[in-house]
Protein backbone atom coordinates (compact mmCIF):
# COMPACT_ATOMS: atom_id res chain seq x y z
CA UNK A 1 0.00 0.00 0.00
CA UNK A 2 2.90 2.36 0.55
CA UNK A 3 4.36 1.95 -2.27
CA UNK A 4 0.84 2.74 -4.13
CA UNK A 5 0.64 5.43 -1.87
CA UNK A 6 4.17 6.95 -3.01
CA UNK A 7 2.85 6.78 -6.22
CA UNK A 8 -0.32 8.61 -6.54
CA UNK A 9 1.66 11.11 -4.36
CA UNK A 10 4.33 12.24 -6.66
CA UNK A 11 1.48 11.80 -9.22
CA UNK A 12 -0.27 14.40 -7.48
CA UNK A 13 2.36 16.74 -7.31
CA UNK A 14 2.45 15.95 -11.29
CA UNK A 15 -0.69 17.04 -11.82
CA UNK A 16 -0.43 19.91 -9.35
CA UNK A 17 2.59 21.25 -11.39
CA UNK A 18 0.97 20.40 -14.23
CA UNK A 19 -2.01 22.08 -14.04
CA UNK A 20 -0.04 25.27 -13.02
CA UNK A 21 1.79 24.88 -16.17
CA UNK A 22 -1.63 24.13 -18.01
CA UNK A 23 -3.10 27.43 -16.63
CA UNK A 24 -0.29 29.67 -18.08
CA UNK A 25 -0.87 27.78 -21.38
CA UNK A 26 -4.13 27.93 -21.54
CA UNK A 27 -3.63 32.02 -20.48
CA UNK A 28 -1.30 31.90 -23.71
CA UNK A 29 -3.66 29.66 -25.76
CA UNK A 30 -6.44 32.05 -24.62
CA UNK A 31 -4.44 35.01 -25.39
CA UNK A 32 -3.24 34.13 -28.77
CA UNK A 33 -6.23 31.59 -29.73
CA UNK A 34 -9.21 32.67 -29.02
CA UNK A 35 -9.21 36.50 -28.32
CA UNK A 36 -7.00 38.06 -30.90
CA UNK A 37 -7.10 41.06 -29.07
CA UNK A 38 -6.22 40.00 -25.77
CA UNK A 39 -3.02 38.27 -27.59
CA UNK A 40 -2.53 41.74 -29.38
CA UNK A 41 -2.94 43.44 -25.93
CA UNK A 42 -0.30 41.13 -24.39
CA UNK A 43 1.86 41.77 -27.36
CA UNK A 44 1.53 45.76 -26.97
CA UNK A 45 1.62 45.31 -23.55
CA UNK A 46 4.88 43.58 -23.45
CA UNK A 47 5.83 46.25 -26.34
CA UNK A 48 4.52 49.94 -24.11
CA UNK A 49 3.14 48.49 -20.95
CA UNK A 50 0.15 50.26 -20.95
CA UNK A 51 -2.46 50.65 -18.46
CA UNK A 52 -5.41 48.89 -20.11
CA UNK A 53 -4.15 45.74 -20.39
CA UNK A 54 -3.14 45.58 -15.99
CA UNK A 55 -6.22 47.18 -15.52
CA UNK A 56 -8.18 44.37 -17.53
CA UNK A 57 -6.05 41.70 -16.51
CA UNK A 58 -4.60 41.68 -13.50
CA UNK A 59 -8.08 41.99 -11.01
CA UNK A 60 -9.17 39.18 -8.78
CA UNK A 61 -11.18 37.37 -11.45
CA UNK A 62 -8.21 36.08 -13.08
CA UNK A 63 -6.22 35.49 -9.71
CA UNK A 64 -9.47 33.31 -8.32
CA UNK A 65 -10.37 31.56 -11.32
CA UNK A 66 -6.99 30.82 -12.34
CA UNK A 67 -6.06 29.65 -8.21
CA UNK A 68 -3.02 31.56 -8.66
CA UNK A 69 -1.73 33.78 -6.07
CA UNK A 70 0.92 35.84 -8.35
CA UNK A 71 1.65 37.06 -12.26
CA UNK A 72 4.98 38.10 -13.18
CA UNK A 73 5.92 39.35 -17.11
CA UNK A 74 9.70 39.58 -17.81
CA UNK A 75 11.24 40.99 -20.58
CA UNK A 76 13.01 38.89 -22.95
CA UNK A 77 16.19 40.60 -20.77
CA UNK A 78 14.37 38.33 -18.10
CA UNK A 79 13.47 41.60 -16.41
CA UNK A 80 10.57 42.15 -14.50
CA UNK A 81 8.51 44.52 -16.27
CA UNK A 82 4.79 43.91 -13.92
CA UNK A 83 4.08 41.86 -10.82
CA UNK A 84 0.98 41.39 -9.24
CA UNK A 85 0.21 39.25 -5.95
CA UNK A 86 -3.01 38.69 -4.96
CA UNK A 87 -3.84 35.72 -2.48
CA UNK A 88 -6.16 33.89 -4.48
CA UNK A 89 -8.56 32.64 -1.63
CA UNK A 90 -8.36 35.64 0.45
CA UNK A 91 -8.10 38.63 -2.10
CA UNK A 92 -5.12 40.17 -0.19
CA UNK A 93 -2.74 41.85 -1.78
CA UNK A 94 1.05 40.16 -1.64
CA UNK A 95 3.93 42.18 -2.51
CA UNK A 96 5.87 39.84 -4.07
CA UNK A 97 9.29 41.50 -4.34
CA UNK A 98 10.88 40.97 -7.90
CA UNK A 99 13.90 40.57 -6.09
CA UNK A 100 12.75 37.02 -5.81
CA UNK A 101 12.81 36.50 -9.32
CA UNK A 102 15.32 38.82 -9.59
CA UNK A 103 18.69 37.17 -9.03
CA UNK A 104 20.01 36.61 -12.30
CA UNK A 105 21.52 33.98 -13.77
CA UNK A 106 20.41 32.10 -10.73
CA UNK A 107 17.03 32.31 -11.58
CA UNK A 108 16.89 32.36 -14.66
CA UNK A 109 16.75 28.90 -14.50
CA UNK A 110 13.66 29.23 -13.67
CA UNK A 111 12.51 30.94 -17.16
CA UNK A 112 12.28 28.00 -20.00
CA UNK A 113 14.95 28.90 -23.18
CA UNK A 114 14.07 30.22 -25.68
CA UNK A 115 13.20 28.97 -29.13
CA UNK A 116 12.82 30.74 -32.43
CA UNK A 117 11.09 27.79 -34.36
CA UNK A 118 7.68 26.87 -33.71
CA UNK A 119 6.43 25.86 -30.02
CA UNK A 120 5.57 27.27 -26.56
CA UNK A 121 8.40 26.38 -23.86
CA UNK A 122 7.65 26.17 -20.53
CA UNK A 123 9.38 25.09 -16.82
CA UNK A 124 7.74 24.53 -13.53
CA UNK A 125 8.72 23.48 -10.58
CA UNK A 126 8.99 25.18 -7.07
CA UNK A 127 10.54 28.39 -5.51
CA UNK A 128 11.35 29.92 -2.09
CA UNK A 129 9.26 32.86 -1.95
CA UNK A 130 8.75 35.85 1.13
CA UNK A 131 5.15 33.89 2.16
CA UNK A 132 6.80 30.44 1.65
CA UNK A 133 6.81 27.40 -0.65
CA UNK A 134 5.60 27.93 -4.06
CA UNK A 135 4.99 26.15 -7.12
CA UNK A 136 5.75 28.33 -10.31
CA UNK A 137 5.29 27.89 -14.17
CA UNK A 138 6.98 29.92 -16.49
CA UNK A 139 5.90 30.63 -20.26
CA UNK A 140 7.81 31.97 -23.48
CA UNK A 141 5.94 34.56 -24.92
CA UNK A 142 5.67 34.99 -28.39
CA UNK A 143 4.67 36.70 -31.15
CA UNK A 144 2.51 35.42 -32.06
CA UNK A 145 0.48 31.81 -31.07
CA UNK A 146 3.84 29.59 -30.68
CA UNK A 147 5.62 31.73 -33.47
CA UNK A 148 7.70 34.66 -33.62
CA UNK A 149 10.20 36.24 -31.69
CA UNK A 150 10.59 36.11 -28.29
CA UNK A 151 8.86 38.81 -26.56
CA UNK A 152 9.28 37.84 -22.64
CA UNK A 153 8.12 35.32 -20.49
CA UNK A 154 4.86 35.09 -17.99
CA UNK A 155 5.52 33.04 -14.96
CA UNK A 156 2.07 32.10 -12.57
CA UNK A 157 3.00 31.52 -8.89
CA UNK A 158 0.70 29.30 -6.72
CA UNK A 159 1.62 29.22 -3.05
CA UNK A 160 2.31 25.80 -1.28
CA UNK A 161 -1.05 25.79 1.25
CA UNK A 162 -4.41 23.81 1.64
CA UNK A 163 -5.36 23.83 -1.78
CA UNK A 164 -2.13 21.76 -3.04
CA UNK A 165 -2.40 19.64 -0.28
CA UNK A 166 -5.62 19.10 -0.56
CA UNK A 167 -5.18 17.82 -4.12
CA UNK A 168 -2.28 15.70 -2.87
CA UNK A 169 -4.42 14.34 -0.37
CA UNK A 170 -7.37 13.67 -2.43
CA UNK A 171 -4.85 11.64 -5.02
CA UNK A 172 -3.88 9.35 -2.13
CA UNK A 173 -4.80 7.62 1.37
CA UNK A 174 -1.46 9.70 3.12
CA UNK A 175 -2.07 12.98 5.51
CA UNK A 176 0.28 14.84 4.16
CA UNK A 177 1.85 18.11 5.77
CA UNK A 178 4.19 20.59 5.51
CA UNK A 179 7.24 21.69 7.29
CA UNK A 180 8.39 25.11 6.27
CA UNK A 181 10.42 25.14 9.20
CA UNK A 182 13.53 23.57 7.21
CA UNK A 183 16.40 25.95 8.40
CA UNK A 184 19.08 24.36 10.12
CA UNK A 185 18.05 20.88 9.72
CA UNK A 186 19.93 18.23 7.84
CA UNK A 187 17.65 17.45 5.32
CA UNK A 188 21.07 15.20 3.35
CA UNK A 189 19.00 12.11 2.34
CA UNK A 190 15.71 12.99 2.01
CA UNK A 191 14.31 11.27 -1.03
CA UNK A 192 13.18 14.23 -3.50
CA UNK A 193 9.93 14.25 -5.04
CA UNK A 194 10.31 13.65 -8.59
CA UNK A 195 12.82 10.63 -7.80
CA UNK A 196 11.84 7.28 -9.01
CA UNK A 197 9.59 5.82 -5.79
CA UNK A 198 11.92 3.82 -3.09
CA UNK A 199 9.71 1.11 -1.73
CA UNK A 200 11.55 0.90 1.91
CA UNK A 201 10.44 -1.05 4.88
CA UNK A 202 6.51 0.21 5.34
CA UNK A 203 7.37 2.86 7.60
CA UNK A 204 4.20 5.51 9.06
CA UNK A 205 5.78 8.74 8.14
CA UNK A 206 7.79 9.97 5.75
CA UNK A 207 9.11 12.44 4.05
CA UNK A 208 9.87 14.44 1.09
CA UNK A 209 12.09 17.15 -0.05
CA UNK A 210 10.97 19.86 -2.48
CA UNK A 211 14.09 21.90 -3.77
CA UNK A 212 14.17 24.66 -6.17
CA UNK A 213 16.06 24.68 -9.57
CA UNK A 214 19.22 25.75 -7.91
CA UNK A 215 18.85 22.69 -5.46
CA UNK A 216 18.22 24.59 -2.55
CA UNK A 217 15.16 23.26 -0.06
CA UNK A 218 11.69 25.09 -0.44
CA UNK A 219 10.11 22.64 1.74
CA UNK A 220 9.64 18.84 3.12
CA UNK A 221 6.47 17.21 2.77
CA UNK A 222 5.71 15.22 5.98
CA UNK A 223 3.54 12.15 4.60
CA UNK A 224 1.83 9.52 6.95
CA UNK A 225 0.61 6.63 5.42
CA UNK A 226 -2.52 5.84 6.73
CA UNK A 227 -2.55 1.82 5.86
CA UNK A 228 1.21 1.99 6.95
CA UNK A 229 0.49 3.27 10.72
CA UNK A 230 0.62 1.21 13.21
CA UNK A 231 -1.46 1.36 16.81
CA UNK A 232 -0.04 3.57 19.08
CA UNK A 233 0.79 0.48 21.37
CA UNK A 234 3.07 -1.92 18.94
CA UNK A 235 4.77 0.66 17.02
CA UNK A 236 8.13 0.18 15.41
CA UNK A 237 10.26 0.64 17.97
CA UNK A 238 8.28 -1.21 20.10
CA UNK A 239 8.06 -4.21 17.34
CA UNK A 240 11.64 -4.18 17.61
CA UNK A 241 12.43 -4.30 20.95
CA UNK A 242 9.23 -7.10 21.48
CA UNK A 243 11.19 -8.98 18.37
CA UNK A 244 14.91 -8.41 19.93
CA UNK A 245 13.31 -9.06 23.66
CA UNK A 246 11.33 -12.55 22.30
CA UNK A 247 14.94 -13.68 20.20
CA UNK A 248 16.52 -13.31 23.43
CA UNK A 249 14.23 -15.20 25.72
CA UNK A 250 13.89 -17.52 22.91
CA UNK A 251 17.87 -17.70 22.95
CA UNK A 252 18.00 -17.92 26.78
CA UNK A 253 15.68 -20.99 27.29
CA UNK A 254 17.52 -22.54 24.45
CA UNK A 255 20.54 -22.18 26.66
CA UNK A 256 19.30 -22.87 29.55
CA UNK A 257 17.43 -26.17 28.69
CA UNK A 258 20.56 -27.30 26.64
CA UNK A 259 23.19 -26.40 29.45
CA UNK A 260 21.26 -27.40 32.91
CA UNK A 261 17.81 -28.50 32.51
CA UNK A 262 18.53 -31.34 29.99
CA UNK A 263 21.35 -32.66 31.82
CA UNK A 264 19.40 -32.62 35.14
CA UNK A 265 17.14 -34.41 33.58
CA UNK A 266 19.51 -36.72 32.41
CA UNK A 267 20.85 -37.08 35.54
CA UNK A 268 17.98 -37.15 37.78
CA UNK A 269 16.70 -40.00 35.45
CA UNK A 270 20.26 -41.95 36.13
CA UNK A 271 20.28 -41.23 39.57
CA UNK A 272 16.50 -43.03 39.54
CA UNK A 273 17.67 -46.07 37.50
CA UNK A 274 20.47 -47.12 39.58
CA UNK A 275 19.83 -50.13 40.84
CA UNK A 276 21.87 -52.51 43.34
CA UNK A 277 20.11 -55.56 42.16
CA UNK A 278 21.45 -55.42 39.04
CA UNK A 279 24.67 -53.38 40.24
CA UNK A 280 25.28 -50.64 40.59
CA UNK A 281 26.26 -48.42 37.46
CA UNK A 282 28.50 -45.63 37.76
CA UNK A 283 27.17 -42.16 36.74
CA UNK A 284 28.31 -40.62 33.24
CA UNK A 285 30.00 -37.01 34.54
CA UNK A 286 30.74 -35.30 31.58
CA UNK A 287 28.74 -32.22 32.12
CA UNK A 288 29.09 -28.83 30.94
CA UNK A 289 27.98 -27.23 34.28
CA UNK A 290 30.85 -27.65 36.40
CA UNK A 291 28.21 -28.59 39.77
CA UNK A 292 26.33 -31.16 37.99
CA UNK A 293 29.43 -32.74 37.54
CA UNK A 294 30.16 -32.65 41.35
CA UNK A 295 26.87 -33.78 41.99
CA UNK A 296 27.85 -36.69 39.96
CA UNK A 297 31.01 -37.52 41.55
CA UNK A 298 29.07 -37.47 44.86
CA UNK A 299 26.81 -39.92 43.87
CA UNK A 300 29.25 -42.23 41.94
CA UNK A 301 31.31 -41.71 45.21
CA UNK A 302 27.86 -42.99 46.96
CA UNK A 303 27.49 -45.58 44.58
CA UNK A 304 31.27 -46.96 45.34
CA UNK A 305 30.27 -47.09 48.94
CA UNK A 306 27.33 -48.48 49.04
CA UNK A 307 29.06 -51.05 46.48
CA UNK A 308 31.89 -51.88 48.93
CA UNK A 309 29.12 -52.62 51.75
CA UNK A 310 26.72 -54.45 49.73
CA UNK A 311 29.55 -56.76 49.01
CA UNK A 312 30.79 -57.51 52.54
CA UNK A 313 27.24 -57.55 53.47
CA UNK A 314 26.92 -60.41 51.23
CA UNK A 315 29.57 -61.70 52.08
CA UNK A 316 29.16 -61.77 56.18
CA UNK A 317 25.67 -63.15 54.99
CA UNK A 318 26.99 -66.00 53.48
CA UNK A 319 30.39 -66.40 55.51
CA UNK A 320 31.04 -68.07 58.86
CA UNK A 321 32.52 -65.70 60.85
CA UNK A 322 34.24 -68.28 63.42
CA UNK A 323 36.19 -70.22 60.06
CA UNK A 324 35.35 -68.15 56.96
CA UNK A 325 34.13 -70.75 55.51
CA UNK A 326 30.77 -70.49 53.47
CA UNK A 327 27.81 -70.54 56.29
CA UNK A 328 24.64 -72.54 55.30
CA UNK A 329 23.50 -69.76 53.31
CA UNK A 330 25.77 -69.71 50.83
CA UNK A 331 25.59 -73.53 50.69
CA UNK A 332 22.46 -74.06 49.73
CA UNK A 333 23.12 -70.90 47.40
CA UNK A 334 25.75 -73.06 45.78
CA UNK A 335 23.51 -76.27 45.94
CA UNK A 336 21.33 -74.96 43.58
CA UNK A 337 24.07 -73.83 40.97
CA UNK A 338 25.11 -77.42 41.02
CA UNK A 339 21.57 -78.48 40.91
CA UNK A 340 20.76 -76.72 37.87
CA UNK A 341 23.88 -77.94 36.31
CA UNK A 342 22.72 -81.68 37.10
CA UNK A 343 19.06 -80.82 35.24
CA UNK A 344 20.65 -78.76 33.23
CA UNK A 345 24.05 -80.57 31.83
CA UNK A 346 23.60 -83.84 33.68
CA UNK A 347 26.82 -82.91 35.41
CA UNK A 348 26.97 -85.32 39.15
CA UNK A 349 28.11 -83.62 42.24
CA UNK A 350 28.71 -85.24 45.72
CA UNK A 351 27.35 -84.10 49.18
CA UNK A 352 29.15 -85.15 52.37
CA UNK A 353 27.91 -83.89 55.80
CA UNK A 354 30.85 -84.37 58.39
CA UNK A 355 30.14 -84.24 61.98
CA UNK A 356 33.32 -84.59 64.46
CA UNK A 357 33.24 -86.92 66.78
CA UNK A 358 32.55 -86.76 70.76
CA UNK A 359 32.68 -83.01 70.25
CA UNK A 360 30.74 -82.30 73.02
CA UNK A 361 33.33 -84.28 75.34
CA UNK A 362 35.91 -82.12 73.45
CA UNK A 363 34.26 -78.96 74.35
CA UNK A 364 33.80 -80.00 77.80
CA UNK A 365 37.05 -81.29 78.65
CA UNK A 366 39.29 -78.64 77.17
CA UNK A 367 36.79 -75.25 77.30
CA UNK A 368 34.57 -73.43 74.31
CA UNK A 369 37.71 -71.47 73.37
CA UNK A 370 40.03 -74.57 72.45
CA UNK A 371 36.86 -76.28 71.35
CA UNK A 372 36.48 -73.43 68.68
CA UNK A 373 39.95 -73.45 67.67
CA UNK A 374 39.58 -77.12 67.03
CA UNK A 375 36.67 -75.90 64.54
CA UNK A 376 38.99 -73.72 63.05
CA UNK A 377 42.00 -76.62 62.43
CA UNK A 378 39.09 -78.91 61.08
CA UNK A 379 37.79 -76.23 58.40
CA UNK A 380 41.13 -75.57 57.03
CA UNK A 381 41.91 -79.68 56.85
CA UNK A 382 38.55 -79.80 54.76
CA UNK A 383 39.19 -76.74 53.07
CA UNK A 384 42.26 -78.29 51.47
CA UNK A 385 40.50 -81.26 50.43
CA UNK A 386 38.64 -78.99 48.27
CA UNK A 387 40.64 -78.19 45.69
CA UNK A 388 39.07 -77.52 42.53
CA UNK A 389 37.18 -74.04 41.45
CA UNK A 390 33.35 -76.18 41.76
CA UNK A 391 34.36 -77.79 45.04
CA UNK A 392 32.79 -76.13 48.30
CA UNK A 393 33.82 -76.66 51.87
CA UNK A 394 30.89 -75.34 54.52
CA UNK A 395 30.25 -74.77 58.23
CA UNK A 396 26.70 -76.13 58.17
CA UNK A 397 26.32 -75.35 61.36
CA UNK A 398 28.09 -76.38 65.15
CA UNK A 399 30.66 -78.91 64.17
CA UNK A 400 28.67 -80.06 61.88
CA UNK A 401 30.47 -79.43 57.91
CA UNK A 402 29.40 -80.28 53.95
CA UNK A 403 31.19 -80.56 51.34
CA UNK A 404 30.35 -80.61 47.83
CA UNK A 405 32.25 -82.13 44.89
CA UNK A 406 31.48 -81.33 41.56
CA UNK A 407 31.59 -84.18 38.67
CA UNK A 408 32.71 -86.81 41.20
CA UNK A 409 32.55 -90.90 40.59
CA UNK A 410 31.82 -93.10 44.01
CA UNK A 411 35.32 -94.65 43.90
CA UNK A 412 36.92 -90.66 43.48
CA UNK A 413 34.64 -89.89 46.40
CA UNK A 414 35.81 -93.03 48.63
CA UNK A 415 39.31 -92.00 48.25
CA UNK A 416 38.37 -88.58 48.93
CA UNK A 417 36.70 -89.32 52.26
CA UNK A 418 39.64 -91.71 52.96
CA UNK A 419 41.97 -89.03 52.61
CA UNK A 420 40.05 -86.68 54.34
CA UNK A 421 39.82 -89.03 57.93
CA UNK A 422 44.16 -89.37 57.13
CA UNK A 423 44.00 -85.91 57.18
CA UNK A 424 42.79 -85.30 60.23
CA UNK A 425 44.54 -88.69 61.28
CA UNK A 426 47.80 -86.06 60.55
CA UNK A 427 46.18 -83.05 61.94
CA UNK A 428 45.89 -84.86 65.32
CA UNK A 429 44.06 -83.12 67.67
CA UNK A 430 44.37 -84.72 71.18
CA UNK A 431 40.95 -85.84 72.31
CA UNK A 432 41.39 -87.91 75.51
CA UNK A 433 37.89 -88.36 75.90
CA UNK A 434 36.67 -89.35 72.74
CA UNK A 435 35.75 -93.04 72.85
CA UNK A 436 36.59 -93.64 69.09
CA UNK A 437 40.39 -92.78 68.85
CA UNK A 438 42.68 -90.36 71.40
CA UNK A 439 42.54 -87.49 68.53
CA UNK A 440 39.75 -85.95 66.65
CA UNK A 441 37.80 -87.87 64.44
CA UNK A 442 34.28 -86.94 62.24
CA UNK A 443 32.36 -89.20 60.72
CA UNK A 444 30.74 -88.62 56.92
CA UNK A 445 27.93 -89.68 55.34
CA UNK A 446 27.62 -88.97 51.54
CA UNK A 447 25.39 -89.54 48.57
CA UNK A 448 26.05 -88.54 44.91
CA UNK A 449 23.82 -87.24 42.57
CA UNK A 450 23.67 -87.75 39.31
CA UNK A 451 21.52 -86.82 36.14
CA UNK A 452 19.14 -89.81 36.19
CA UNK A 453 18.71 -89.19 39.87
CA UNK A 454 16.85 -85.89 38.13
CA UNK A 455 12.81 -86.26 38.10
CA UNK A 456 10.61 -84.05 36.10
CA UNK A 457 13.24 -81.77 35.91
CA UNK A 458 13.18 -81.78 40.18
CA UNK A 459 15.61 -82.41 42.56
CA UNK A 460 14.92 -80.85 45.87
CA UNK A 461 17.63 -80.07 47.92
CA UNK A 462 16.07 -81.24 51.30
CA UNK A 463 16.16 -84.46 49.87
CA UNK A 464 19.78 -84.35 49.32
CA UNK A 465 20.50 -83.27 53.13
CA UNK A 466 17.92 -85.99 54.14
CA UNK A 467 19.96 -88.66 52.48
CA UNK A 468 23.52 -87.62 53.26
CA UNK A 469 21.89 -87.43 56.89
CA UNK A 470 20.40 -90.86 56.65
CA UNK A 471 24.46 -92.00 55.51
CA UNK A 472 25.83 -89.97 58.51
CA UNK A 473 23.52 -90.92 60.61
CA UNK A 474 24.39 -94.70 59.63
CA UNK A 475 27.90 -94.06 60.10
CA UNK A 476 27.86 -92.71 63.34
CA UNK A 477 26.09 -95.46 64.53
CA UNK A 478 28.47 -98.00 63.03
CA UNK A 479 31.00 -97.22 65.47
CA UNK A 480 32.01 -93.33 64.16
CA UNK A 481 35.91 -91.85 62.57
CA UNK A 482 34.12 -93.26 58.87
CA UNK A 483 32.22 -92.61 56.39
CA UNK A 484 28.78 -94.24 54.54
CA UNK A 485 28.06 -93.55 50.86
CA UNK A 486 24.35 -93.87 49.85
CA UNK A 487 22.28 -93.81 47.25
CA UNK A 488 20.74 -90.68 46.12
CA UNK A 489 16.81 -91.60 46.81
CA UNK A 490 14.41 -88.97 46.37
CA UNK A 491 10.71 -88.73 47.27
CA UNK A 492 9.64 -88.60 44.11
CA UNK A 493 11.40 -91.91 43.04
CA UNK A 494 10.18 -93.42 46.44
CA UNK A 495 6.89 -92.69 45.33
CA UNK A 496 7.59 -94.08 41.78
CA UNK A 497 9.11 -97.05 43.60
N1 LIG B 1 33.31 -74.66 70.90
C1 LIG B 1 32.28 -74.74 70.14
N2 LIG B 1 31.40 -75.71 70.33
C2 LIG B 1 30.34 -75.84 69.55
C3 LIG B 1 30.09 -74.92 68.55
N3 LIG B 1 28.94 -75.27 67.90
C4 LIG B 1 28.49 -76.40 68.52
N4 LIG B 1 29.35 -76.74 69.51
C5 LIG B 1 29.24 -77.86 70.41
O1 LIG B 1 29.30 -79.06 69.70
C6 LIG B 1 28.68 -80.07 70.53
C7 LIG B 1 27.86 -81.03 69.75
O2 LIG B 1 27.46 -82.06 70.58
P1 LIG B 1 26.57 -83.26 70.11
O3 LIG B 1 25.53 -82.77 69.16
O4 LIG B 1 26.12 -83.99 71.28
O5 LIG B 1 27.56 -84.15 69.28
P2 LIG B 1 28.85 -84.91 69.72
O6 LIG B 1 29.23 -84.57 71.09
O7 LIG B 1 29.90 -84.55 68.70
O8 LIG B 1 28.47 -86.40 69.58
P3 LIG B 1 28.38 -87.24 68.27
O9 LIG B 1 28.17 -86.28 67.17
O10 LIG B 1 27.29 -88.18 68.51
O11 LIG B 1 29.68 -87.89 68.17
C8 LIG B 1 27.85 -79.31 71.59
O12 LIG B 1 28.41 -79.41 72.85
C9 LIG B 1 27.92 -77.87 71.12
O13 LIG B 1 27.94 -76.96 72.19
C10 LIG B 1 31.03 -73.88 68.36
O14 LIG B 1 30.91 -73.02 67.53
N5 LIG B 1 32.10 -73.82 69.17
Amino acid sequence: MAEKELKLLNYGVQTALTSLSRLTYDYSVWTSTYDYSVWTSTYDFMHDLNEEYIDENMVPDTFNSLKVDGIFYLNENFEPILTKGLHHLSDVELTFSFYDFKKYPLNSKMLPTPISGEGAPHKEGFINTQYGPALFSAFQIRDSNKFGGNRGFLIFIQLVEEPFLDLLNQSTLTKISIDNDIVGKNLSGLPLWNEKVKIEDVKPYRHILFQDMNGLPVTVLKIKHSKGDLPPLINEHSLIFISILSLFIYLFYHLITHTIIKPVKKLALSIKLIDGELGFKLLDDKFSVKELMIVSNNVNQLINTVQQQNDLLRKQATTDQLTSLINRHGLLAVLEIHKDLCIRQGITFAVVMCDIDHFKQYNDHFGHLEGDQALVDVAQVLKLQCKRANDYCARYGGEEFTLLFSDMSENDLQEKLLRIGDAMKTLNIAHPKSQTAPHMTFSCGATIIKATDVVDHSLPISDIFKCADQALYEAKSTGRNNFVIKEFVTLASDEQR
